[in-house]
């Protein structure tokens, strides 16, 4: 599943944010790639280790704790701490995959990357080019989303970020590890956690939906891995 979640952060947030990674010294993208993204990745990043990452990750971590969207689709049961990157001057990054299972370094924790996630930091008028593009059974999906707003999709697929032509293109990216391994699966339970929530709010006292809530905690009691 491909979802759209808009404003995770406030425009305060993302402003404050802004206002710091403008003023930071970015480091080389290619430093942390794989053999294969490494050929592909023209960017700048801040990674996770990086004090300012950890600072304003943090601040993302807390705002997508309280995202119930974001709960309702992640089921996040690990989410590694954000970095961040920056691509301008035809920067871009190739058709890759994201790497299975990450290291939170010197943590001892590693994190299986079920979902991949793009924190737009820069308005859309900001730059040209720089779209995500998500290729899925379907086909491809572009999103070039406002500050503040996040694209969620499986790690499974192939992307890439088109080149930034003009301006600069800055972002937040996450990996989570879900509750429910299997997209189908997580997007079945995401599905029926959206009607319940509608019949929640239009007929709360219908005798049905106590079993219908029922059998939502009963699937995802058989297919959390934790
Ligand atoms: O910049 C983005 O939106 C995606 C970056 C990406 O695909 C990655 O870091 O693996
Ligand atoms: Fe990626």
């Amino acid at each position: 599943m491909l979802l759209h979640i808009p404003k995770v952060l406030t425009p305060e947030q993302v402003a404050q944010m802004r206002d710091v990674l403008d003023r930071t010294d970015w480091e080389d993208g290619r430093n942390t790639a794989g053999p294969q993204a490494a050929r592909v990745k023209r960017n700048q990043q801040l990674t996770e280790e990086h004090p300012v990452a950890q600072q304003l990750g943090d601040t993302l971590l807390k705002a997508l704790g309280r995202n119930e969207l974001f709960l309702s689709a992640a089921l996040p049961h690990r989410v590694f701490p954000p970095l961040f990157n920056r691509y301008c001057d035809g920067g871009e990054f190739g058709m890759h995959v994201d790497t299975a299972v990450r290291d939170v370094r010197g943590k001892g924790i590693r994190v299986r990357t079920d979902l991949s996630a793009t924190l737009f930091l820069s308005e859309p008028h900001e730059y040209d080019g720089g779209e995500l593009v998500m290729d899925d059974t379907y086909g491809a999906h572009a999103a070039k989303l406002p500050a503040g707003d996040m694209v969620l999709y499986p790690s499974t697929s192939l992307h890439r970020v088109n080149a930034v032509t003009r301006g600069a293109r800055v972002a937040a990216i996450c990996w989570v590890q879900s509750l429910v391994r299997e997209d189908a699966q997580r997007t079945l339970l995401y599905e029926m956690d959206t009607a319940l929530q509608a019949l929640n709010r239009s007929v709360p006292e219908h005798p049905s939906l106590l079993q219908l809530t029922g059998v939502y905690h009963n699937l995802l009691r058989r297919w959390a891995d934790l």
